[in-house]
């Protein structure tokens, strides 16, 4: 993996009129993890879409080095395909080849569902998928929008084992959560307020 760091520097974010949040500085490295908490509407999802380039910041900026993959509560996945052909959609433009593919169906336990079209997938199958995707792309920092929902507790371990892999490589991960999730050392950014 190519070099990967990610600097926020005085992030403020502006939505609907309404300050979010101001001031949010963080500063990590290859092997770096971060996790956004906060009330529900503080602006975790928010601070994601940032990083990603998504949203415009209101204040400071986002500096990073390395791709970015972004893993949103909606699975970008097109429904009527089976899930491995819609993996591969997402692998012709993000960069990779049928081994990711394995390599992220494996990571998430779904290689008996890659024949299976994604509309008939659970809620808890739709995020692995989703997860799946970012593991098989090659993007060196992972946005993670409450990852842990739906998930079982397998799932749950296979997706902070996944993590724990990205992050020895060289990878860097920032995860939006209410739930516990097992990073090493992550830096917490709380997010005040509420809706
Ligand atoms: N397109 C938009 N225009 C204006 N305001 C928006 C828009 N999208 C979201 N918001 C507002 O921004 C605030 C933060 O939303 P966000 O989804 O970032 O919060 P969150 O911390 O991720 O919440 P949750 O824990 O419920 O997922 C909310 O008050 C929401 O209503």
């Amino acid at each position: 993996m190519t070099a990967s760091s990610l600097i926020l520097d005085g992030l403020g974010c502006i939505r609907g009129g309404r300050v979010l949040f101001k001031g949010v500085d963080l500063s990590l490295d290859a092997g770096d993890a971060a996790v956004a908490t906060g009330p529900n509407g503080a602006g975790k999802t928010s601070l994601l879409r940032l990083i990603a380039g998504l949203l415009t910041p209101g204040a400071g900026s986002v500096t990073h080095q390395g791709a970015i993959a972004f893993a949103g509560m909606e699975p970008a996945l097109d429904r009527d395909v089976a899930l491995a052909k819609a993996l591969a959609y997402w692998a012709r433009i993000d960069g990779g080849g049928a081994g990711d593919i394995a390599r992220g169906l494996d990571a998430m336990a779904l290689t008996k569902l890659a024949e299976v079209p994604v509309r008939m997938l659970s809620a808890g199958q739709l995020k692995r998928a989703t997860l799946a995707r970012t593991i098989a792309g090659p993007a060196a920092i992972w946005l993670l929008d409450e990852p842990g929902n739906g998930l079982d507790r397998d799932a749950q371990a296979r997706l902070e084992a996944a993590i724990a892999a990205h992050r020895a490589a060289g990878g860097i991960v920032v995860a939006a959560t209410h739930q516990p999730l097992a990073m090493d050392g992550a830096v917490e950014i709380a997010i005040g307020g509420a809706a």
